[in-house]
């Protein structure tokens, strides 16, 4: 059972704490949403694990100190979604896709019939196959957006970190890129999500990690950690709950 365990991590930039010793696992076939206001250190700390970032403390998958592996072995086992959608170069989609299959093989290389089932894959499950030819900078933000993940998808990595994977997402978008997460946990992967939508975290997420001014201050099922009470002090909002498919899901209606 491939699991992810995490010590001690601390982050520091310039004179900012920005990762104050966080401590958490996850566990294949998890779905973890990461919460927390602005500058919370959320984005510091999926970076760290992604190892894109100076950090001290440990990060492991399976027993392996991800700090020691090389950039390649790194990139086969985490598929990393950064915060911005952002291209430089005017690819086609499926080839922007197709970048997130290098850590398999020769970047000079043919693809493989693997490289092309996953990309294949990848496109159609985010309803992008009609936009395969296009250059990505010819797309919407909401579309580069669905590339980014695609991208991600077709690395078939055992970890995935994705930063705000819903932030530039129409609503119906939101829910079929984490129903995707959610299968990707189900299929055996396990997947950190920063997510700004507390409503969304409840509903899709197996656990909540609420990190606020660098801690970690509540890890746990959506419905013992998104209680009233928390997201009063952390966000300093006043919520309704709803149950939606047997889930508490909090409606923020006002800043308190
Ligand atoms: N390059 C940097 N140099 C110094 N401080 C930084 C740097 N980048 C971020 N910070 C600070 O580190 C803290 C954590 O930032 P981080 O981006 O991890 O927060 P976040 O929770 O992801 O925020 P957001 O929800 O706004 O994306 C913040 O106080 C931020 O101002």
């Amino acid at each position: 059972m491939s699991a992810l365990s995490v010590a001690d991590l601390t982050v520091r930039l310039g004179s900012t704490l920005a990762v104050d010793r966080a401590a958490f696992s996850a566990e294949q076939g998890e779905l973890v949403a990461i919460v927390g206001p602005n500058g919370a250190g959320k984005t510091s700390l999926v970076r760290a694990v992604a190892g894109l970032v100076h950090h001290s403390g440990q990060c492991s998958l399976d027993g392996t100190r991800l700090e020691e592996l090389t950039p390649v072995e790194r990139a086969r086992r985490i598929a990393y979604l950064p915060q911005r959608a952002d291209f430089a170069w005017a690819l086609p989609v499926r080839d922007a896709v197709a970048l997130g299959r290098l850590p398999h093989g020769d970047p000079f290389g043919r693809p493989s019939p693997d490289d092309a089932t996953a990309v294949a894959t990848a496109l159609d499950r985010l309803a992008l196959s009609a936009l395969a030819d296009r250059p990505v900078t010819a797309l919407s933000g909401g579309e580069r957006a669905r590339v980014m993940l695609a991208r991600v998808l077709a690395t078939q990595a055992p970890l995935i970190l994705a930063d705000e994977p819903t932030a530039a997402l129409d609503p119906a978008h939101q829910m079929l890129v984490l129903d995707l997460l959610r299968d990707e946990a189900r299929a055996g992967r396990i997947v950190l999500a920063v997510l700004h939508d507390l409503a969304l975290a409840a509903r899709y997420a197996d656990r909540v990690l609420v990190i606020d001014q660098g801690a970690i201050v509540a890890d746990g099922p959506a419905v013992a950690v998104l209680t009233g009470d928390l997201i009063a002090r952390v966000f300093g909002l006043a919520c309704l709950f709803v149950e939606i498919e047997g889930r508490r899901v909090p409606m923020p209606i006002g800043r308190i």
